[in-house]
C-alpha cells in the first residue's frame, strides 16, 4: 500500500534530522541554525499542529488570495509583525496628535524622536517576546533616552499608552512593556550588525520623519530577513488612503493629515503574495491581495519619488521620466510609501537616483519595502541593475540608489537609467 501524505512527511522529518545531526558534529554553530529550520519544517508539513490558541489568529489573517493560509510559510513571524507594526502605528499617531509638531528638526524630546524610541521599543518587545532568538537591526539605541530623564519618561507614557483593544492580540506580542528598564532593553536590542547568516529583523521605526513632521505620507516598517534575504514585510502607513485604487495625485505626499478612517496596513511573505488591509486598533483585519498595475506602455506610468531633494535626485529622476516619455508629473512623498503605492498599482515606478556618491542606503529603509514589490509582481535592484545586498551589513553598501518597476516593464526602465547615469560619468 502507498505510504500515506502523514507516512512520507515523517519520512522527510526523521531523514532531514538525521542528516543534520551527523552534520553537527562536525559544525556545532549548524545545530542552532538547523534546529530553528527543523521547527519551520515541522510546522510545514503538520500545520494542524498549530495551537488551538492560534486559531483565531489565523481566522482574521485569512486573505482572498486563492492560497491556502494554513499552508503558508512564515504564519507566526507575519502575524507577529502585523501586530506589532499596528500597536507602534498607534503610538506614533498618539505623538502626532497630542504633541506639537514644531520645527522639522530630529532634536531631544521633538516628536519624531520619541516617536521613534517608543515605536521602536515597542516592536522590539514584541519580537522579543515572539521569537526570542532572533536580532533586530533598528535604527534607534537607548544612550539618549539612559542620559536624558524628562525625555525617557515622555518616552514611557507614551509606550504604556499604545494598547491594542483585543486582548488576545495584544497578548501575542506580550502585553505592555513591564518596566522602563525593560523598555531601554528592548530599544537596545536593535543594535544587530546584520549579516547573512540567520533571522534578523530590519526596523525603521518611523520612516519618513519630515513627513510625519510636516503631517505628509511616513510609515513603521519591519521586514524579517533570513540568511540576508527579505523574506517577511510588514509596513504600516497611517496617512495612505484605505481603498488601493484610490488615484494617486501629486497631493499624497502633502497635508495628509493623520485622521481616523485612513492608514493601511501593508505586508508581505516571500513566495506567498503581498496583502492590505485597514489599520485598526485592535485584531488584524482580512486582507486583500495586491499586485502591480500591467504597464505596457511606459509613457503612461506614474512615478514616485522623495519629496527631499537631498535623499533622491529630482533632476536624474525627471531625465529618465523624459526618456520614457512619462509626461505626468512625479508623485512625491516621504518614506516607504512609495513602495507601498506601487505595489497596490496606485503608481508604477519607484526611482531613487543617488544624490550623494558617499551616502549608504540603511537595510531597514527598504527591505520591508522590497518584498512588498517583489510579491505584488515587481522587480528591485539598485541604480545600476545591480540586485540589493541585505547581507553585509546594516546598510547596503554595494549599492547605489533604488530603481523599482513591474517585471515586465523593468528591463527598458533600468537601460534608461543607465544611459541617464553614463551621461553624467
Ligand atoms: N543622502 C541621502 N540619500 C538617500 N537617502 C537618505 C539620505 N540621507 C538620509 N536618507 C534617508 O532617506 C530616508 C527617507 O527617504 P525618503 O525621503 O524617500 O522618504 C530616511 O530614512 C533617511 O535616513 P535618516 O533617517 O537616517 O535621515
Ligand atoms: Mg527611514
Amino acid at each position: 500500500m502507498a505510504p500515506s501524505l502523514l507516512q512520507r512527511n515523517y519520512n522527510k522529518f526523521f531523514l532531514f534530522s538525521i542528516l543534520i545531526l551527523a552534520a553537527s558534529l562536525f559544525s556545532p554553530s549548524f545545530l542552532s541554525r538547523s534546529i530553528t529550520r527543523l521547527a519551520q519544517l515541522k510546522l510545514h508539513f503538520y500545520p494542524s499542529s498549530t495551537s488551538s490558541a492560534s486559531v483565531p489568529a489565523i481566522q482574521t489573517l485569512r486573505t482572498n488570495s486563492t492560497r491556502a493560509f494554513s499552508n503558508m510559510a512564515y504564519e507566526k513571524e507575519l502575524e507577529i509583525a502585523l501586530l506589532a507594526v499596528q500597536r507602534a502605528t498607534l503610538l506614533t499617531k498618539s505623538v502626532y496628535s497630542s504633541h506639537s509638531k514644531g520645527t522639522l528638526s530630529k532634536s531631544d524630546s521633538s516628536p519624531v524622536t520619541i516617536g521613534d524610541f517608543g515605536a521602536q521599543a515597542l516592536i522590539i518587545a514584541s519580537i522579543k517576546h515572539a521569537f526570542p532568538g532572533d536580532e533586530v537591526v533598528g535604527e534607534e539605541d537607548a544612550d539618549d533616552l539612559r542620559k536624558n530623564e524628562q525625555e525617557r519618561q515622555l518616552v514611557w507614557d507614551l509606550v504604556q499608552a499604545a494598547k491594542l483593544d483585543d486582548s488576545t492580540a495584544e497578548d501575542k506580542i506580550g502585553g505592555p512593556i513591564k518596566s522602563v528598564d525593560a523598555m531601554l532593553e528592548a530599544l537596545d536590542s536593535g543594535r544587530s550588525n546584520g549579516g547573512d547568516k540567520g533571522r534578523i529583523w530590519a526596523l525603521d521605526p518611523i520612516d519618513g520623519t519630515k513627513g510625519f513632521l510636516r503631517g505628509g505620507q511616513y510609515a513603521v516598517c519591519l521586514a524579517l530577513m533570513v540568511d540576508g534575504v527579505p523574506t517577511v514585510g510588514v509596513i504600516g502607513c497611517p496617512n495612505l488612503p484605505v481603498d488601493d485604487k484610490a488615484p494617486l495625485d501629486v497631493s499624497i505626499g502633502a497635508d495628509a493629515d493623520d485622521k481616523e478612517g485612513k492608514g493601511v496596513l501593508f505586508s508581505a511573505v516571500k513566495g506567498e503574495g503581498a496583502t492590505s488591509r485597514p489599520l485598526s486598533r485592535g485584531a488584524i483585519q482580512q486582507g486583500s491581495t495586491i499586485t502591480m498595475k500591467p504597464l505596457e506602455d511606459t509613457t503612461q506610468a506614474t512615478f514616485c519619488e522623495s519629496v527631499e531633494a537631498g535623499h533622491s535626485s529630482h533632476g536624474d529622476n525627471a531625465a529618465i521620466a523624459s526618456k520614457l516619455g512619462i509626461t505626468k508629473p512625479s508623485v512625491r512623498m516621504d518614506s516607504q510609501a512609495k513602495y507601498c503605492s506601487i505595489a497596490r498599482g496606485a503608481g508604477d515606478l519607484y526611482l531613487r537616483l543617488p544624490v550623494s556618491k558617499s551616502y549608504e542606503e540603511k537595510i531597514w529603509d527598504h527591505a520591508a519595502g522590497v518584498v512588498l514589490v517583489q510579491e505584488a509582481g515587481g522587480e528591485v535592484t539598485d541604480a545600476w541593475g545591480k540586485p540589493l545586498n541585505f547581507g553585509i551589513g546594516r546598510t547596503l553598501k554595494e549599492n547605489k540608489g533604488v530603481v523599482a518597476a513591474p517585471k515586465d516593464v523593468f528591463p527598458k526602465v533600468i537601460e534608461v537609467v543607465k544611459e541617464v547615469l553614463n551621461a553624467k560619468a
